[in-house]
């Protein structure tokens, strides 16, 4: 369980997260959204102690940060937003190598190297070079990497930048395998769509502060389950209703072609934020 109460981040003049609070189920898998320049990489920057808060408390699994620096390392683990392998190893090696970094008997090191390997299916792959590895095959690598050490809370920043829509589905499989069995999982993600197949629920931040808070099913039927669509000439036109039938009869007056359509968690990320974001 994740506990921020009171968060807050100054940068000089700049307040990159503004008393933000919220609450983390253990198990539960986590999206924070947000527009670029929301305060979403600091906030798992802060949890994750590569920098520190300017004011308010965190708890990770009972343990106070930064307080109790070690002992929330070893529940925690964390992967990156850019890829930071050690190219010139193999899989296996990179492995070892953190788990000797990070003081890990041998024997339970390369059994542990060696599941993992096996978990995220880059088994035949183990004694290849990283820089002979896709995207997607780096990112499963860089999960493997976090998960030695068996932490219970797993921070993913942007975990599928720049990854084809295939090989994301696959490492969105492996997120719902992690979360599964058993992690909690805090991501952040400028793919809506993301979020939505994944997320319990959804924090959505915007110039520091939290501006929406619940599951992607109970963000969208606050803004009307159904959204009528037509083009016009300064752009898309969007009208929320709470029932199909209200939603039908408005589209049936409109003198252009629209659509009908389920409101997804985009539509509530653009009327909360007036932005839509870049995948
Ligand atoms: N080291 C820093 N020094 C000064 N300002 C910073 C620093 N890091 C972040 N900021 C500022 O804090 C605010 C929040 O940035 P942050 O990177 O947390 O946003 P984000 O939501 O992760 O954005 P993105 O989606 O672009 O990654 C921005 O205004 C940013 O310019």
């Amino acid at each position: 369980m994740i506990c921020i109460e009171g968060l807050v981040k100054k940068y000089g003049e700049r307040t990159a997260v503004n008393n933000l609070n919220l609450t983390i189920a253990q198990g539960e898998t986590f999206g924070l959204l947000g527009p670029n320049g929301a305060g979403k990489t600091t906030t798992i920057r802060i949890l994750t102690m590569l920098t520190r808060a300017t004011a308010g408390t965190v708890t990770i699994h009972g343990y106070r940060l930064p307080q109790e620096e070690l002992a929330v390392k070893a529940v925690i683990g964390v992967v990156p937003q850019h890829f930071n392998l050690d190219i010139d190893l193999t899989a296996r090696e990179n492995l070892n190598l953190h788990g000797r970094l990070h003081h890990m008997p041998r024997a339970g090191r390369e059994q542990r190297v060696e599941e993992l390997l096996d978990y995220v299916e880059l088994k035949e792959r183990g004694n290849d070079m990283v820089n002979t590895f896709s995207g997607g095959m780096k990112r499963r690598l860089m999960i493997a990497r976090a998960l030695l050490h068996q932490p219970k809370v797993l921070f993913l920043d942007e975990p599928t930048v720049g990854l084809d829509p295939q090989v994301r589905r696959r490492l969105w499989d492996l997120i719902r395998r992690l979360n599964a069995d058993g992690l909690t999982v805090l991501l952040t993600t400028h793919y809506i769509e993301e979020a939505e197949n994944l997320c319990k629920r959804v924090a959505i931040m915007e110039k520091g502060k939290l501006i929406a808070l619940n599951t992607p099913g109970a963000l969208c039927e606050r803004l009307g389950s159904y959204v009528v669509e037509w083009s016009e000439s300064e752009g898309m036109q969007y009208r929320f209703f709470a029932s199909r039938a209200e939603a039908a009869a408005f589209s049936g007056i409109l003198a252009v072609n629209a659509t009908l359509r389920y409101t997804n968690l985009e539509d509530v990320f653009i009327e909360l934020t007036g932005r839509r974001v870049s995948g």
